[in-house]
C-alpha cells in the first residue's frame, strides 16, 4: 500500500477556504471539484495505458491511450458525489459505479444503504472518491467491496485524512501492493464525536446545504 499526501500551496490554499465555516455551499462545491482535479492528477499517476500508434502531420509516432477495461470511478455517497465531476473531467471514458454509505454517528460504524457496481471487477482499476477519511471505517469497507469483487488495483482519493484513518487502512490492507491512498492533507486527529480536527465539519452537509 502506498500513501501520498499532496504538498502543494494551491491545495493548501483551497483547503483553507473549504475549512472556513463561513464558506457557503455553492463555493464549497466548487472548491471540492477544483481540489478533486488537482488530486486526480496525483491519483491517476498509475492509470493503466496501452501503446497507440498515430500519424502526426509530420511523422508516425507511438503514444498511449487509457487501457481496456476502462477504469471504474466509485464515489461514496453522499459526500463523494461532490468529487465525481472533477474526476470524470480528467477520465471522461471511465465508468462510474456507486456506493451509498453512512456512518452511524453513535457507533461510528459505517453501513451500506446502496450499491450499484458491476458484479465482476476482475481486471478493473478502481478509483474510490470520498472527501473524508476519519476513523477509516467507511473507506475500509468500500475498498474491501472492490477487492472482494476482483478489482486488481484500487486508488482512494480523499481531501482530508487523519493519522487514525490512515492507520486503519494500513492495518486492514497494509500488505496489499495494489492500493494507493491519495490525500490532500492529513489533519491532527479525531475529536470525541469522530470528527476530523481541525477538519471542515460534515462534508455531506456542507456540500448539500443540510448543515444546521
Ligand atoms: O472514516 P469514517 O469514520 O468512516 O468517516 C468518514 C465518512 O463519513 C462521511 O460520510 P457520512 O457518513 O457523513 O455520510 P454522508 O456522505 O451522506 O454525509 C464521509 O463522507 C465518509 O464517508
Ligand atoms: O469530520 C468528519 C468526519 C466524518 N465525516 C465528515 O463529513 N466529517
Ligand atoms: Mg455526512
Amino acid at each position: 500500500m502506498r500513501v501520498h499526501v499532496a504538498d502543494h500551496p494551491l491545495i493548501t490554499h483551497k483547503l483553507t477556504v473549504l475549512r472556513d465555516e463561513n464558506t457557503p455551499s455553492p463555493t464549497f462545491r466548487h472548491l471540492v471539484s477544483e481540489l478533486m482535479t488537482l488530486l486526480a492528477y496525483e491519483g491517476t499517476r498509475e492509470v493503466r495505458v496501452t501503446p497507440k500508434e498515430i500519424q502526426t502531420p509530420v511523422t508516425k509516432t507511438t503514444g498511449v491511450r487509457i487501457a481496456e477495461p476502462t477504469p471504474l470511478i466509485v464515489p461514496i455517497l453522499r459526500a463523494g458525489l461532490g468529487m465525481l465531476d472533477g474526476m470524470t473531467a480528467l477520465l471522461p471514458t471511465a465508468e462510474v459505479g456507486f456506493l451509498g454509505m453512512a456512518r452511524n454517528e453513535e457507533t461510528l460504524e459505517p453501513y451500506t444503504y446502496a450499491e450499484r457496481l458491476p458484479d465482476d471487477l476482475h481486471d478493473r482499476q478502481c478509483f474510490v472518491l470520498d472527501p473524508m477519511l476519519a476513523t477509516g471505517g467507511s473507506l475500509s469497507a468500500a475498498i474491501k467491496y472492490l477487492f472482494d469483487r476482483g478489482a486488481v488495483d484500487v486508488t482512494a482519493i480523499c481531501i482530508l485524512g487523519t493519522p487514525e484513518g490512515v492507520a486503519r487502512i494500513e492495518k486492514d490492507f497494509g500488505d496489499h501492493e495494489n492500493l494507493t491512498v491519495v490525500l490532500g492533507a492529513v489533519d491532527d486527529g479525531l475529536d470525541e464525536n469522530g470528527f476530523i480536527v481541525p477538519g471542515l465539519g460534515d462534508a455531506g452537509d456542507r456540500l448539500y446545504g443540510t448543515a444546521e
